[in-house]
């Protein structure tokens, strides 16, 4: 069953330790089929140098339960699950405990938009989340991580898609795009920028965020109606 969309989601977790995003197994990618309901994740705790497209595991996202596999799916399933649950457009999620990234997580710190770079993806600073309660961490952890990451951008009123990643507190990033190979890009991007804002505010701590017009011009040349960044299909 999605013998492609396994693949896919495969060679999107290969990208991880490729671009130096996750030390050991610290990291998972998903991708969804929306009109069969279900998710293909990484299996929990396999070594990504042993693993095959068919040690993917199937999750039917409206229960939560596998439906295909030999082994137990990531640890953070019902995060991933979510985040697609909270925004029909996503197609792929990742996690990772990529250094800079974490680094702010763990700072608990909105990474803020200070350049090009962070605009050409993110159209503004990416959100750091709230730090869970109590009785969320001891009850069903992983899918209330989930819960307030959807919280942290309705509350904000920044549309998902618009900012297709996150900062959980003291824990690391989730990003997400149209499919899983994107959603790893973003991921790149991310840890990228969070480098790059690290360092922009060792050299000056008072920094604030670029300039809205600049912000605009990047993001919005790459994205939307009026895009023109890149090729066009002739
Ligand atoms: O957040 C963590 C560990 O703190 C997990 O995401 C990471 O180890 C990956 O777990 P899985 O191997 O996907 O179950």
């Amino acid at each position: 069953m999605l013998e492609n969309l396994k693949k896919v989601v495969f060679e999107a977790n290969l990208m991880l330790p490729k671009y130096h995003m996750v030390t050991f197994t610290w990291g998972n990618v998903s991708g969804i089929d929306r009109e069969k309901g279900l998710m293909v994740i990484k299996p929990s705790g396999v070594e990504y140098d042993t693993m095959k497209a068919e040690d993917m595991v199937v999750v039917d996202i409206n229960t939560g339960k596998v439906v295909e596999g030999d082994y137990n799916p990531s640890s953070d399933t019902d995060t991933h699950i979510k985040i697609y649950q909270a925004c029909p457009e996503i197609g792929g999620v990742v996690h990772t405990h990529s250094r800079y990234a974490t680094s702010w997580a763990q700072a608990r710190r909105d990474i803020p938009a200070l350049g090009t770079t962070h605009a050409d993806d993110f159209y503004g600073g990416i959100p750091c989340t709230r730090a869970m309660t109590p009785e969320e961490i001891h009850g069903s952890y992983e899918a209330e991580t989930g819960n307030v990451i959807v919280e942290t951008f309705k509350e904000r009123g920044i549309k998902m898609m618009d900012v297709p990643g996150v900062i959980v507190y003291s824990h690391g990033p989730f990003t997400w795009e149209k499919d899983p190979i994107a959603a790893v890009k973003k991921a790149v991007v991310l840890e990228e920028v969070a480098f790059m804002a690290y360092h922009a505010m060792t050299i000056d701590p008072s920094l604030t965020p670029m300039q809205q017009e600049l912000l605009d011009k990047h993001y919005l040349r790459k994205h939307g109606a009026n895009a023109y960044y890149g090729q066009k299909k002739k």
